[in-house]
């Protein structure tokens, strides 16, 4: 039977490349048959694998302009119960898609927030003028394009050719080797592979509160490939602490670890271990 995967929609949008190349990858490996379903938002998608909507969300998590997508971290930690299976690097290049003939002519630029910040310093120079509104997708983006070439879009050229839309500029984000990490999110238990995440509340706020985790895991020799604070929400200066680790679940050293982690947080709460593909960069067919 196929499996249905979540993304942010509507068609076009880098989580769906991202979702398509999981889906040649499921099919690959297994010759599990799937298909993909659009949500408003990232939000939505991830909701859908909680309500057992679909099995799987592919949601985007980390840029390496931009930084961490909140709204992906935020609901992993309130959801509790999903697991990352996977992660996913995608390579992200940024089109400015208008039918003005120029970008002097542009009025007002829509896109997602994390286009919009990885093409700030494009933008700033070639549309000093234009007013940016950010929308909950690239492609969503697509629907304020008006024909009188006042207005303008930002998503991947993939996305220009399944509407049928001009690409004024190519490559316009300000960094050539940007990049966006996506996890593939379900319910299922997720105990191995290269890297592991997990997110923490400390028991107080004083002073060595966040070296004491930091030194158990310095101590085990487990080395960290990304920290990320997150308001607790409850109050204004309360953290909680997103890590990943080079460490897999089913390594007893890692669990020995992770129970003394658990001494000296607040609340813990595992998100599993997964392994990286790195997709390459093309344009789905
Ligand atoms: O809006 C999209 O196309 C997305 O998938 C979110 C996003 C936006 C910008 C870079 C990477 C992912």
């Amino acid at each position: 039977m196929a499996v249905k995967i979540a993304h942010l929609g509507p068609r076009g949008t880098f989580s769906e490349q991202a979702a398509l190349a999981f889906q040649t990858w499921l099919q690959n490996h297994g010759g599990q048959e799937s298909t993909l379903i659009a949500y408003p938002s990232i939000l939505q998608a991830i909701q859908a694998v909680a309500d057992e909507a679909v099995s799987l969300a592919i949601v985007p998590v980390e840029n390496s302009i931009e930084g961490s997508v909140a709204v992906t971290l935020d609901t992993l930690w309130q959801l509790e119960s999903l697991q990352i299976q996977q992660a996913l690097v995608l390579p992200i290049r940024h089109n400015l898609i208008t039918y003005a003939s120029q970008p002097q002519a542009i009025e007002t630029i829509y896109s997602h927030p994390q286009a919009l910040g990885q093409c700030q310093q494009w933008l700033t120079q070639h549309c000093p003028q234009a007013t940016l509104v950010p929308t909950r997708s690239t492609t969503e983006s697509l629907q304020h394009l008006a024909d009188h070439g006042t207005t303008a879009a930002i998503a991947s050229t993939w996305a220009a050719q399944l509407y049928n839309l001009p690409v004024l500029a190519h490559t316009i984000n300000d960094q050539p080797d940007n990049c966006t990490k996506f996890w593939v999110l379900s319910s299922q238990t997720a105990t191995q592979g290269t890297h592991t995440s997990l997110a923490f509340s400390l028991p107080i706020n004083a002073p060595g509160a966040l070296l004491k985790p930091l030194e158990i895991l310095a101590r085990a020799q487990i080395n960290l490939s990304r920290i990320e604070s997150r308001p607790t929400k409850r109050s204004l200066g309360e953290y909680l602490f997103f890590l990943d680790l080079e460490a897999s679940l089913d390594a007893a050293h890692t669990q020995d670890t992770l129970s003394a982690l658990a001494t000296c947080t607040e609340q813990i709460k595992l998100f599993g271990s997964y392994n990286t593909i790195a997709v390459p960069a093309q344009t789905p067919v």
